[in-house]
């Protein structure tokens, strides 16, 4: 039956989320029902749909579904918002200002590191690949907790984002889960521009935290970047920061996470 749910909208840099508190788990939502609630015009519409919920090991966990309706691998902005919205319900951090929450079994920490403004510590990486050929055009790979794959370009605001990231997302013969795609621009030795193409999606959002983590790693690793802090400028036009250590075991991603409004759905 369907019933009255509060909800939040919130906006990561433009990566926009549907946010419910489930810690009671009264929540059951059909792929259907949250694809419906994703599509703009007729829904509220958003990238993805987050239910917080209850957690043995942690303050919360984060159950993710892209806006395609379906449960999602680990997304970067939607971890930073899903900690300013269980702040807003009351969620408290640690005596060090950590929240810790898990998402697809993994353990995260996080911290408001500034007004509406959230700095996650992300998974170790996972299956770096340097040069993938995909028949005339070179990429790299990267799983940051989601799969990405990184293209570099001059011009980035020429690039057809949909048409070629639609057409690599759906290369199963080198991704077989599929993968996001990531088309970047080196804008300076600490910096870059990115445009992502995001599995779940099926489109370009305005921005990808777990994509943003993935340009800045791969752009250090190949020598694009010199910098183990590194600036990306994502669709929005906000800015995400992406600082990891060294040997890139150690990786934050810092940016905004803001509540758009609030309102109550008749879903379920
Ligand atoms: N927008 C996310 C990535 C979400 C996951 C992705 N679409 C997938 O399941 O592949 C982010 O901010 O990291």
């Amino acid at each position: 039956m369907r019933r009255e749910i509060p909800f939040s909208k919130l906006s990561g840099a433009g990566n926009d989320f549907i946010i419910m508190d489930n810690r009671d788990r009264s929540i059951t939502l059909e792929a259907s029902a949250i694809r419906a609630l994703c599509t703009r015009r007729t829904g509220i519409g958003a990238d993805g749909l987050i239910l917080i919920e209850p957690s043995e090991t942690a303050s919360f966990s984060m159950l993710y579904h892209n806006a395609d309706g379906l449960p999602g691998t680990m997304c970067g902005n939607g971890g930073r918002c899903a900690v300013w919205f269980a702040r807003s319900i009351g969620v408290q951090p640690d005596a060090g200002g950590c929240f810790r929450f898990e998402a697809n079994g993994d353990p995260y920490q996080a911290w408001v590191s500034g007004p509406e403004t959230v700095r996650l510590r992300m998974r170790e990486p996972r299956g770096i690949r340097d040069e993938i050929d995909l028949g005339g055009q070179y990429c790299a790979f990267i799983d940051t907790g989601s799969p990405h794959a990184v293209i570099r370009t001059e011009g980035l605001d020429a690039v057809d984002v949909v048409g070629e990231g639609r057409a690599i997302r759906h290369r199963t013969d080198i991704f077989p889960g599929g993968t996001n795609v990531n088309f970047i621009e080196v804008t300076a030795t600490d910096s870059i521009d990115l445009r992502t193409f995001e599995r779940g999606v099926e489109d370009e959002t305005l921005a990808c935290g777990t994509g943003a983590v993935a340009a800045a790693l791969l752009s250090r690793r190949l020598g694009m970047t010199s910098a183990d802090s590194i600036r990306v400028r994502v669709k929005s036009g906000d800015m995400l920061n992406v600082t990891f250590s060294e040997d890139m075991r150690e990786v934050y991603l810092t940016g905004p996470a803001v509540i758009v409004y609030t309102g109550v759905v008749k879903a379920g």
